[in-house]
Formats: structure tokens, C-alpha cells, sequence
């Protein structure tokens, strides 16, 4: 083959070939332009002046060409002599493809580059640039997902839903626990959203990109607490297994442990949690070494710790060192203004995971209001749940689709007194603004003009708003 470059220039255009090149380049491209090693403009051709609304091409030669073209990246090129083949470039607002080369002088030395606009109009590209832009896109949601799912988290404060004074409440003070890396104890009854909010916590602080590792205290056998709690050295069973297990403490290292009905700890683990907490040290189960680690703690309880204090089976020295921030979350038959909006979510995400349609009534929620909900939102999920599967496709649940789930459910049990749930506040103005073009209405009996005046719109947006009432 055909030597291009002598030896000593292998890597590179050198002035002369540019020069042999240049006419072809020209009439291939949308405009051409050279600058030297410090970045100056030695050369640009008409056509690229124009496409630049540049006066004329003399009138930058010498300029740096960063104040000509602020989104070059032609010095990058002079200074690390590797060529940029394809790059999308934005100039006032227009996308400009370019390819980027570095040339030099006979012994080898990059002296400058010169750049060649490929197309001045990424129309034709079009297909390709939304192919990268969708893959791009896919790739940012892959890597989020991979995020979360690596720091275990699945909830943020936007899905502790509710809207009364008493969810708001919650929502300031979990704001207030993730800006602080202190522990936080949370109280509520089983199913009140404990674990959500902890996790929310989590995913709102400092620690948002470490582990989040749950354990439920509860639901783990008292012999092996310890074991699953601070791990296990290295032949510390005697038997099969002879590895080291880490514990839950070592797996959320930086970042945060959740403790679940902590108050179903045994006190000799209050006792070694105490210590893990004061010092920051644990030691592994048959091990005498202890290890460093840096967890911020989350506990939460439906156990009514006071009481077990006072009984001797919780630890207040344990007790206190949880509780440098208490947020008690209500039950839910004491934020029943909240059950609208969260019918509403809660029956969006059950239709979404199962590929349903599904919407509730008014009096359907009241009905839901008449009940004292002792499962909390767990429980009225389930309950929406079972009320969808048993409905008709495409059915509203009304008050007897709920009754019919509902434990202990009969039509006595629906409220006298109105039930005014909360709904979204686009709903409720889209409803008082139907309501009043129908007073208006009814009142110019039916006179479009006057009833417009009376509303104090035009008669056009009257008509407007009217065909959007009526679904047109
Ligand atoms: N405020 C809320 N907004 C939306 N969903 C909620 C809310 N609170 C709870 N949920 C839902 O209710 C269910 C139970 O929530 P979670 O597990 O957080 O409750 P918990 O208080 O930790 O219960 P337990 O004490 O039994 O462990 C979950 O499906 C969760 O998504």
C-alpha cells in the first residue's frame, strides 16, 4: 500500500496535504476553518464566514477562535493532537455537524487543526440523531433504575401521599430528618407507611447514593438476631458453614440501616445495639475484633414504647439514643380527608401493575369513610384490590362495590352526614367551574351571551369552556 504520511508523521495531516485537500474539502462541506497552536484563527473560507454571519473572513483572522465560535472545542484538538471525526455543535442556536483534525509541521509537532462543518442542517440526520437521543434516554432511566435498586430504595416523599394537616405534618418533619444525619424514630400503627417514609428519608439525604437495608426485627428468629444483625467471623459455627457472613450493619455501611418493630428487640440486643450506636463499633458473632461502621439508623415501632419502659422491657437509654427525632404517623380513620387522594393513587398503581381500568365514586369513598381502618393503608389497598377484582370491567366503584369488600360492610354503614373527601385541585375547580356555567346558564335561561356577562368571560371562551363539559 501507499505510504501516506513520511515515518516521522505517521499520526497526522500535515500543512501540505491540507493544503492538497482543502479544494475537495470545500466544495464537500459547508464551510472550512484553521487555526494555529494557540488556538487562533489562520484561515476560514466564505462560505463558514457567512454560515457564521461573520462580516467577512479577514475580519477574524487572528482571533481566538473560542470568542468567534464559543462552543468550539478546536483547542481541545490542538492540545491533545486527536482528531474529533463527528461531533454535533451548537451555534446560535443551530446544529452544525463538524469533523475536527489536528496537522503538523515535519517533525511530528501538532501546529494547529482545521475543522470542516459536514452539514449545516441535521434534518438529514434526523432518524440517527433520535436514535442516539432515545438511546440516551434509556440509558439515563436504565442507570436510574440500577440506582435505586442498588441503594434498595423504592419510595420518595412524593409516595407518602396525603394532603390533610396531619400527612403535611409528616411530610415537614421527614424533609427535616433527611437534611440530618442523626436517628429518627418512627411511630405509627401497622400499615401507616413506616417503611415508606423511611425510605423517603433515605432517598432525601446525604446517603441517598449508599445502601438502604431493611430488617424486620420481628420476623427474624431471636437466636439468629445476632448473627443477622453484626455477622458472622469466620468459623464461628463449627459445621458446614465456616464463611463469613456480613451482617445487616456491615451491608448498609454509609448508608442506612431500617430497624422494623424495633420493640420486638430482645433487651440483650438493646443492650449490643446500644453500644453499635455510642461507638460506632460491632463485632461479627466469634469474633473478638471490632469494626467500624457508619450507619444512620431508622427504627420504627407500632409497639407503644412509653408502656414497655415502663415495664421494663424496653431499654430508655436505647429508647433515647433512637429518638433524637419522633415522627408519629397518624392512623389513617384520623386523616380521613386523605382517603380520595389516596384512592385515587393507590387504585392508579393497582390498575397499572394488573392492566386495569378502575375509578371510584364519591359515595364510594364515603364509604370508605365509614369504616375505622385498623390494617391502615395497607389495608385499604387491599380492600380497592378486592373491590376492582370483583367489579365489572370498566365498572365505577360506587358505595355497594365497596360495602360488598369491606370487612363487616353493610349499607347502614355509609354516613349520613356528607363525606367531603380531598380530590386533586384541578378536579375540584373543573367541578366548580361546571357548576357555575350551569347556575349561569340556568339563570339566563339558557342565553349564552348574558350568561357569559354574568360569568364575567367572553362569550367564546363560554363556548370553549362549554365544549370541553360536554367532552368535544
Ligand atoms: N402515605 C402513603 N401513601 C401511599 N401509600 C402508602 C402510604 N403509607 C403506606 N402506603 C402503602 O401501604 C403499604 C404499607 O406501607 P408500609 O409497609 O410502609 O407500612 P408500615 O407502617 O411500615 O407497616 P408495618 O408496620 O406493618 O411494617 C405499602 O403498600 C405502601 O405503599
Amino acid at each position: 500500500m501507499k505510504q501516506i504520511f513520511p515515518d516521522k508523521n505517521k499520526t497526522g495531516l500535515t500543512r501540505e496535504l491540507i493544503d492538497a485537500m482543502a479544494p475537495m474539502f470545500e466544495q464537500a462541506s459547508a464551510g472550512a476553518i484553521a487555526i494555529d497552536v494557540q488556538s487562533r484563527i489562520t484561515w476560514i473560507n466564505q462560505c463558514y464566514a457567512d454560515l457564521l454571519q461573520l462580516p467577512s473572513p479577514s475580519s477574524v483572522i487572528g482571533k481566538e477562535i473560542w470568542r468567534v465560535i464559543p462552543h468550539t472545542r478546536m483547542p481541545e484538538v490542538v492540545a491533545t493532537g486527536k482528531p474529533m471525526l463527528l461531533d454535533i455543535m451548537e451555534h446560535n442556536e443551530q446544529q452544525l455537524v463538524v469533523s475536527r483534525l489536528p496537522y503538523y509541521d515535519d517533525n511530528g509537532a501538532v501546529v494547529g487543526a482545521v475543522a470542516f462543518v459536514l452539514y449545516d442542517d441535521v434534518q438529514p440526520l434526523t432518524p440517527l440523531v433520535s436514535k442516539f437521543r432515545r438511546l440516551h434516554q434509556d440509558l439515563a432511566a436504565a442507570r436510574k433504575a440500577l440506582a435505586k435498586k442498588t441503594r434498595g430504595t423504592r419510595y420518595s416523599l412524593t409516595d407518602f401521599v396525603g394532603a390533610s394537616p396531619q400527612a403535611l405534618e409528616v411530610k415537614r418533619r421527614a424533609r427535616l430528618a433527611s437534611g440530618r444525619d442523626v436517628p429518627v424514630l418512627l411511630l405509627g400503627e401497622t400499615g401507616t407507611g413506616k417503611e415508606v417514609l423511611a425510605q423517603a428519608i433515605h432517598s432525601a439525604s446525604e446517603r441517598a447514593e449508599k445502601p438502604f437495608v431493611g430488617v424486620n426485627v420481628a420476623a427474624v428468629p431471636e437466636n439468629l438476631l445476632e448473627a443477622e444483625f453484626f455477622g458472622v467471623a469466620p468459623g464461628a459455627y463449627t459445621g458446614a458453614d465456616k464463611r463469613t457472613r456480613d451482617g445487616k450493619f456491615q451491608l448498609a455501611n454509609g448508608g442506612t440501616l431500617f430497624l422494623d418493630e424495633v420493640g420486638d428487640m430482645p433487651l440483650p440486643l438493646q443492650a449490643k445495639l446500644l453500644r453499635v450506636l455510642q461507638e460506632g463499633e460491632i463485632e461479627p458473632l466469634g469474633s473478638n475484633k471490632l469494626s467500624s461502621v457508619d450507619v444512620r439508623v431508622i427504627a420504627a415501632t407500632s409497639r407503644n414504647l412509653d408502656e414497655m419502659m415502663a415495664e421494663g422491657s424496653f431499654r430508655s437509654d436505647l429508647y433515647y439514643r433512637l429518638n433524637v427525632l419522633e415522627i408519629w404517623i397518624p392512623p389513617l380513620r384520623e386523616r380521613l380527608v386523605d382517603l380520595g387522594i389516596l384512592s385515587e393513587v393507590l387504585l392508579g398503581e393497582i390498575c397499572e401493575s394488573q392492566g386495569l381500568r378502575g375509578e371510584i365514586t364519591d359515595a364510594g369513598i364515603a364509604a370508605l369513610g365509614a369504616y375505622h381502618w385498623p390494617g391502615n393503608i395497607r389495608e385499604l389497598r387491599n380492600v380497592l384490590e378486592r373491590a376492582l377484582t370483583m367489579s365489572e370491567e370498566g365498572e365505577l366503584l360506587d358505595a355497594g362495590a365497596i360495602l360488598k369488600v369491606l370487612p363487616g360492610g353493610d349499607a347502614e354503614a355509609v354516613p349520613k352526614t356528607p363525606f367531603r373527601p380531598v380530590r386533586p385541585l384541578a378536579r375540584v375547580i373543573a367541578l366548580a367551574e361546571a357548576q357555575a356555567i350551569e347556575e349561569a346558564l340556568a339563570a339566563c335561561r339558557g342565553n349564552r351571551t348574558r350568561a357569559a356577562k354574568l360569568l364575567g368571560i367572553s362569550r367564546s371562551v363560554l363556548y370553549e369552556k362549554m365544549a370541553k363539559l360536554s367532552g368535544n
